[in-house]
């Protein structure tokens, strides 16, 4: 198996998403105000109005603003690839100027999964772009609740690579810590960021882009380390299973292999396995072991997307064997583990 083409020359589209009013528009003013983005373009998905004023210092034309920062803001109002194709054209063409990133803040209410296999599937755009991190917001005082009411929030925050905590100033630090929980016990494998409001975010939020190896590797390890932290919680037991229930049904498992995997009946079974539930399976993200590969292989999925697989260049110290974390809804770890077990080898879930 080879590992994806170098990402070189393509541009990172970053996302940014969250609920509605969860402060993403916030938290990116912030960012842009650091000299290190200034060569961002930003593409605002949006229905209706764009409350853009704060930002705007010149308008190039009705869809294109230059911001303070000497960032590009482009409201798409139609689709996200022809806002996409718009940018790139135009910075062609010297109308814009040259621009290292993009940043797509979404609306309070998409569902990450689409944009992304927009992003990753399309044909036209995946020779240009590539996804960068993924990034939601959650405020303190509302996260929990939209997280209990609305499924869009649930797959914002299970797409996520980070989870940036934003409001922690109006609610108390119990609320705070409860809102974090929840989190983490949602997507173990995402870092979280609590924002606080005399302190500029920390640009990482933007600029940890998974395609660098170094990072990759140390998130990686991240989650390896979540999941030994949080087994636990993942099995529902007591509170767990209690708050899984609240979550309409969302859980996070792992699969574990010893034995190194034969690729080609490994990848036969995840197509099945997202065939067949791919709308369930919100995040997916793993550290394989392959038969005749020695360094560790990390295959990332949003829904029924997965990312062309990459290598690292050493296995993480204190790390070895295959370990999927998955996080899905209505899934039965156990019918995914009878599945892996019966296709690929013995692989446990845990
Ligand atoms: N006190 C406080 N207010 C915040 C914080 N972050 C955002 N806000 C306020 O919350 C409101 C919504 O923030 P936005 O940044 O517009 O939120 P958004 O997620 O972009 O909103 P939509 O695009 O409408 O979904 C604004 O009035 C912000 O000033 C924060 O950390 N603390």
């Amino acid at each position: 198996m080879n590992g994806p083409p170098a990402p070189a020359g393509k541009l990172p589209v970053h996302v940014l998403t969250g609920f509605l009013g969860a402060g993403k528009t916030s938290l990116l003013r912030r960012l842009l105000a650091s000299p290190a983005l200034a060569d961002t373009a930003v593409l605002i998905n949006e229905f209706g109005e764009v409350g853009l004023d704060h930002l705007l210092v010149e308008a190039v034309d009705e869809d294109i603003v230059l911001l303070k920062s000497g960032c590009v803001c482009c409201t798409v109002r139609t689709d996200l690839k022809d806002g996409l194709v718009n940018l790139m054209e135009r910075r062609r063409h010297g109308t814009l100027p040259p621009f290292a990133r993009v940043v797509l803040e979404t609306t309070g209410i998409a569902d990450p999964g689409p944009i992304v296999t927009t992003l990753i599937a399309d044909p036209m755009l995946r020779h240009q772009f590539r996804l960068g991190g993924i990034v939601t917001v959650v405020d303190v005082p509302n996260g929990v609740g939209n997280l209990a009411s609305f499924p869009e929030s649930l797959r914002q925050v299970a797409a996520a690579d980070r989870l940036a905590i934003s409001k922690s100033d109006l609610a108390s630090p119990g609320e705070a810590a409860m809102l974090a929980a929840r989190l983490s016990a949602l997507n173990p494998s995402a870092a979280l960021v609590t924002l606080l409001p005399d302190e500029a975010p920390d640009i990482a939020l933007l600029l940890a882009d998974p395609a660098d190896e170094a990072h990759r590797a140390a998130e990686v390890r991240r989650w390896i380390e979540a999941a030994a932290v949080r087994e636990g919680g993942w099995r529902f037991h007591g509170h767990a299973a209690h708050e899984a229930g609240r979550h309409g049904d969302i859980r996070a498992f792992v699969i574990r292999a010893e034995a190194p995997l034969a690729w080609p009946r490994f990848a036969l079974w995840l197509s099945m396995l997202l065939n067949r539930h791919g709308g369930e399976i919100l995040r997916l993200k793993g550290l394989l072991s392959i038969e005749s590969i020695a360094e560790p292989v990390v295959i990332q999925g949003v829904q029924h997307l997965v990312h062309a697989p990459e290598h690292l260049k050493a296995w993480p110290e204190g790390v070895h064997g295959t370990q999927i974390v998955m996080i899905a809804r209505r899934l039965d770890p156990a019918l995914v583990q009878r599945s892996f077990d019966a296709f690929v080898g013995s692989g446990k879930a845990q």
